[in-house]
């Protein structure tokens, strides 16, 4: 039995990872998620996800071992979870009436095996009056998020468009991680 490893303490990823029907366990990496915030925001995702993976594949080379990291990118600006709840309002003030892009990278590894991708999506949000974003903040949803928001929570009334894939803002882009396990030979 191939063993499926999450190493993710989101629960959010763990939940969209169900939808595959394979049993996985969770081990969390403790991976430095410090990187040069001038590389290009495919390379930041990608590279913070293969060093989650790694962390945890290094004492389980057996396993198909999954990692990923999601950031926000608006005006060229890489937002990540906010510091505090003045960093979310001057994020979601931001983020306003506009469109910004949500990077996801994703990486398996299996022993000497690698597949790493990145998934972009565009989201537009309705123009917020500032009464609306400070209700949204004591909601206490936006803290542990990139960008300061969830689409799949009360942030879904935030959102005017989206195109892409809605998983892979949410943290995972599930149908593109099942093809990639499919080609590297797990039994799906
Ligand atoms: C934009 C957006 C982000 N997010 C979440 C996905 C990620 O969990 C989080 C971005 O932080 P990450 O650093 O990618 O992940 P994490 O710290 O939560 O988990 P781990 O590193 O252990 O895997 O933001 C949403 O849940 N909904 C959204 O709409």
């Amino acid at each position: 039995m191939a063993r499926l490893i999450l190493a993710s303490s989101s629960p959010r990823r763990q939940e969209i990872l169900k939808s595959l029907r394979a049993s996985f366990e969770i081990i969390t990496s403790n991976a430095d998620e410090s990187v040069n915030c001038n590389m290009p925001p495919e390379e930041i995702v990608m590279t913070l996800a293969e060093r989650k993976a790694q962390t945890v594949a290094k004492e389980n080379h057996d396993a198909f071992v999954i990692g990923a990291d999601t950031i926000v990118v608006y005006n060229d600006r890489i937002l990540g979870k906010p510091a505090d709840r003045d960093d979310a309002k001057q994020m979601l003030m931001m983020l306003s009436g506009n469109t910004h892009a949500v990077f996801t990278g994703t990486c398996i590894l299996h022993g000497n095996d690698k597949e790493i991708f990145y998934e972009k999506t565009e989201v537009s949000f309705w123009e917020l009056a500032e009464a609306e974003i400070d209700r949204y903040i004591r909601t206490g949803e936006p803290l542990d998020k990139a960008g300061s928001y969830g689409i799949q929570g009360y942030g879904a009334i935030l959102v005017k468009s989206i195109h892409g894939d809605f998983y892979s803002v949410v943290g995972l882009p599930v149908a593109k991680l099942y093809r990639a396990l499919k080609k590297m030979g797990y039994p799906t």
